[in-house]
């Protein structure tokens, strides 16, 4: 599918979706006589190499030409100071109960005004790698923020001759009109310390006001598009996917779901010691058809943490820029980066689509296997999840602990298990819409699921070899999945050494107690944001039925 880029002057009126105070507020600001076009990359790089600040490294990009980068390019270092992580509490979404556009339009106006004397910097992208699903988005961004800039292009897909023909195929879907985004990073108001992310879902527009951070803009953006595909017949995924073909030619394509640091990212770029021959389609944001199972990748490259990878990882050969990370000089004199989040949390790097030796924008074979990663202790390594309504209502109520890619509010417990539906904290549409896609997926098209545990079983940490071995099993068909408990609907594997005690009340306590706080949660959704995510009953009955008996 493709947007609506232009329109008839008999229909830029009120009526088209197009057209709303918040979205020709934003779109205004794009043709000020300040506001200079940069759609291409290797301009977008030159401008980048040469922002105040930035650090041009020793460190070379792997195949440069092959990625739309000038022959010579460099890995780019930039900073962006206090804050590295995204700030859930500056989220503000239009159409959910006490947003009043009126008083977000003001701040726009001003926000825009605030623009004026100030050069902007237009680019375009494309957000979907096939023809199935692509949108046209718009990023506005002031002189300074050539980093910013660089790096949403090399996420998203920059305009080049392939994909303009791509896009030019794809059908027009519906009334969707492009994406527009507003970024202002320099922006300040005494009222939003933190600064604001406003997002007008149903006019596909946004506005970045006081956020630097990188993640920001790309999750910013997602939203947007996450919302579009949801309206347009596709299940929205905050997750990584892959096939695996075994040496005996069976295919196995499994897509993991998982909030910041939950291991999305590591298992789906996991190699399994060349056991299988692994697809990548992307390890964080793509859709799902529910008209025939078949997955969109939404972006090209990876956006992805730098902890676990010292310098010398060969899997650094593919970086193209990194934020948050600190810089020294080598032996031989050369400037180059320093990550293990040495300097602080949750350094970032942007690397090529080059990285998954085996890549592909869209996997033509249906999923069939969805995985709920939690960090819930009272849960072991994995359980399979056999009923649809029971699969799709435990991943809404996916329960996490947060990590330092996020900016926690002050007071707010960083260790608390926090309940994050779908692992999607970008949802701007009804929770139910997920509930329901993904009940389809496993009923109607007999996707299996699991919950895998990525953080701590009781005390004792899962380690992610243990993860990528269960992971392994259930590819082979060799995982031996027995009864959990006396829970119908549910089972797991034993694994040594993280085999749950159904004789110890403490432990079976500890696990009805993370079911009922499941219901509770389900129960809150009644009053929350206006009852918009609450759930039919099933869904509640679903996870009542699991702990019948054991209360
Ligand atoms: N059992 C596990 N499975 C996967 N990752 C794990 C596990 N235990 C620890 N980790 C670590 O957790 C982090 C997960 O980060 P990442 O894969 O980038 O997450 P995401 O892509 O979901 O943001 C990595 O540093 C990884 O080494
Ligand atoms: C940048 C982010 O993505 P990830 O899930 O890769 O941490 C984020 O959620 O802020």
């Amino acid at each position: 599918m493709a947007t609506n880029s232009r329109f008839e002057r008999s229909r830029i009126a009120a009526g088209n979706v197009a057209y709303s105070a918040s979205r020709t507020t934003i779109e205004t600001a794009f043709y000020g006589n300040n506001v200079e076009k940069i759609f291409d990359l290797s301009k977008a790089y030159e401008m980048a190499a040469n922002s105040a600040g930035t650090i041009i490294t020793d460190m070379p990009v792997f195949e440069p030409e092959t990625i739309g980068l000038p022959e010579g390019a460099k890995v780019l270092l930039f900073n962006d100071g206090e804050t590295v992580g995204r700030f859930a509490g500056a989220r503000i979404i239009l159409g959910e109960k006490g947003v009043n556009e009126a008083d977000y339009a003001a701040i726009l106006r001003e926000a825009v005004y605030g623009t004026r004397y100030k050069r902007m910097l237009h680019t375009q992208s494309y957000i979907g790698l096939d023809r199935d699903f692509m949108v046209r988005a718009n990023l506005l961004v002031p002189e300074t923020y050539e980093n910013t800039l660089y790096n949403w292009l090399l996420n998203f897909q920059y305009l080049n001759s392939t994909y303009d023909e791509m896009y030019a195929k794809s059908a027009v879907l519906g009334t969707e009109p492009d994406i527009y985004i507003l970024s202002d990073p320099d922006w300040k108001d005494p009222r939003y310390p933190n600064g604001i992310a406003y997002f007008d879902p149903e006019h596909n527009c946004a506005a970045l006001l006081g956020l630097r951070y990188f993640g920001e803009h790309k999750k910013g953006t997602l939203t947007i598009a996450w919302g579009i595909a949801s309206r347009c017949g596709y299940a929205s995924c905050h997750g990584g996917l892959k096939r695996m073909v075994r040496k005996d030619g069976k295919k196995h394509v499994m897509g993991v779901f998982g909030l910041s640091g939950s291991g999305k990212s590591t298992l789906t770029h996991a190699k399994h010691d060349g056991k299988y021959d692994v697809t990548v389609l992307h390890d964080d944001a793509y859709v799902i058809s529910s008209e025939n199972g078949q997955a969109v990748a939404l972006e090209p490259s990876y956006f992805d943490k730098t902890q676990d990878y010292p310098l010398t990882s060969p899997d650094n050969k593919f970086l193209i820029t990194v934020q948050n990370c600190g810089a020294t000089i080598d032996a031989e004199g050369k400037l180059v980066i320093v990550t293990e989040d040495i300097r602080n949390g949750n350094g970032r790097a942007i690397k090529s689509k080059l990285w998954a030796a085996n890549r592909v924008d869209k996997m033509d074979e249906s999923i069939n296997s969805i995985v709920w990663l939690m960090k819930d202790p009272s849960l072991p390594p994995v359980v399979k999840l056999e009923n649809p309504i029971l699969a799709s209502v435990m991943g809404a109520v996916l329960a996490t602990k947060r990590t330092t890619a996020e900016k926690i509010a002050d007071g707010v417990d960083k260790d608390a298990l926090v309940f994050e539906p779908y692992a999607n904290p970008f949802r701007t549409y009804p929770l139910s819409e997920d509930y329901e896609k993904f009940k389809a997926l496993f009923e109607e098209r007999g996707v299996q699921c699991y919950i895998i545990n990525t953080g701590h079983f009781l005390e004792k940490k899962i380690p992610k070899e243990v993860t990528i071995g269960i992971i392994e099993s259930i590819v082979d068909e060799t995982a031996e999945f027995k009864a959990f408990g006396s829970m119908t609907d549910i089972k797991t594997i034993e694994i040594e050494g993280f085999v749950p005690d159904f004789k110890d009340k403490d432990y079976v306590d500890l696990l009805v107690r993370g079911m009922s706080n499941r219901i509770n949660y389900l129960n809150s959704l009644y009053d929350y944001k206006g009852g918009r995510d609450y759930l039919p009953e099933e869904a509640k009955a679903a996870i009542a039925k699991l702990i019948e008996g054991h209360r």
